[in-house]
């Protein structure tokens, strides 16, 4: 059993608090979107599908208390909430297209005269509960795929070393994760060698969660300093890089953790397949590529500090991105629910 990011029952709400992993498991209680705003701006709760589901269970909460009998305030608060739940983290863009879904199901149960405040509460809530099990379901294909994709470059039956980078497992995701999903299921179909996990400066995703999520699964597994990569491409014949993503643009550019822009380019240089692993939830076809997406910059102290312990000298400057872009020409293929697409091929998957 994978680690739960999420706990939910109706009405009871915790998020395991991943700024205290690998060293101690504690679940926080969500009681509302507040609540939820907070968990996910710190970072206790993250990965770009786990915000979105977070977020819109801790709006579920909130709505289940609600005793509102008047549809339109009910709408009304529902749309006003969700767009603060938006503005907790800018770059994923799953909250975002989940925020639209919802506040178009809003107004179309608040215009349906035929429904009362009560049936209206059921149905948005029952339509937000529904994307815990989509997610596991999207991560399950994802993996099916990705897993398909690698092998296909494979001589034989032979096994294949995977390099990823961050967190992409059950910690940001309802459960069994994008490109961990793939790298558990090559493991499953026992044609995974090896992974290369990268440590993740500076939150250290890698080094505390998905060095974590491996050792706790027994895969086999080994952790490198994220300068590390050109070197080990150098010494090790790697099959291939999988990552995750937090927003992909229309063209394929794909936004991903601080980091995976020199990976690919090292990657490319050392024809090394790059794959991105995410579902539809993660592809924003109205921005036309990568220049377009918002990069979070987060603040200095999770770059001077680990924990309360300073690390770099007091006074220098810090420059924080989150993320970076890696543009569609340096990735083999994006890896979704649906199957794996060539980076330009993605406009013509969704309706025009
Ligand atoms: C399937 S998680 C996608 C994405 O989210 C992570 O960012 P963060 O830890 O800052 O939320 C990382 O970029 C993962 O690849």
């Amino acid at each position: 059993m994978s680690l739960e990011s999420i706990k939910y029952q109706r009405g009871n709400l915790e998020v395991l608090d991943q700024l205290l992993l690998p060293f101690q498991k504690k679940y926080i209680k969500v009681e509302g979107v507040e609540d939820g705003w907070k968990v996910i701006n710190k970072m206790q709760v993250r990965g770009a599908p786990a915000i979105a589901i977070l977020g819109c269970l801790s709006l579920a909460i909130e709505l289940l208390k609600d005793n509102s009998s008047d549809k339109k305030v009910m709408r009304q608060e529902i749309e006003g909430k969700l767009n603060y739940l938006v503005s907790a983290r800018p770059t994923a863009v799953n909250i975002k297209l989940a925020a639209d879904e919802l506040i178009n199901l809003a107004n179309t149960l608040s215009a349906d005269e035929s429904i009362n405040p009560d049936e209206f509460k059921e149905r948005f809530i029952s339509s937000i509960e529904g994307m815990l099990s989509k997610d596991i379901e999207d991560n399950k294909a994802i993996g099916r795929y990705g897993c398909e994709a690698i092998l296909k470059n494979l001589e034989g039956d032979g096994q294949v070393r995977v390099l990823t980078h961050c967190n992409t497992g059950s910690l940001a995701t309802a459960e069994y994760g994008t490109a961990l999903g793939v790298i558990r299921s090559l493991h499953s179909a026992k044609r995974l060698e090896h992974v290369f996990c990268t440590e993740t400066r500076p939150y250290n995703q890698g080094a505390r969660l998905t060095a974590f999520e491996l050792v706790h699964e027994k895969i086999p597994a080994t952790l490198i300093v994220d300068s590390m990569v050109a070197a080990l491409m150098h010494v090790r014949k790697i099959g291939a890089v999988v990552v995750g993503a937090d927003r992909v643009a229309a063209n394929g550019d794909t936004a991903n953790k601080i980091g995976t822009y020199q990976i690919a380019i090292v990657a490319k240089y050392h024809n090394v397949p790059f794959y991105v692993a995410a579902p539809f939830t993660s592809i924003d076809i109205n921005v036309p590529s990568g220049e377009h997406i918002k990069i979070e910059e987060r603040p200095d102290k999770e770059m001077t500090h680990i924990g309360d312990r300073r690390i770099a000298a007091p006074g220098i400057n810090c420059w924080n991105p989150s993320f970076d872009i890696t543009p569609a020409f340096l990735i083999t293929g994006i890896i979704t629910e649906k199957g794996v697409f060539l980076p330009h091929m993605l406009k013509t998957l969704f309706p025009i």
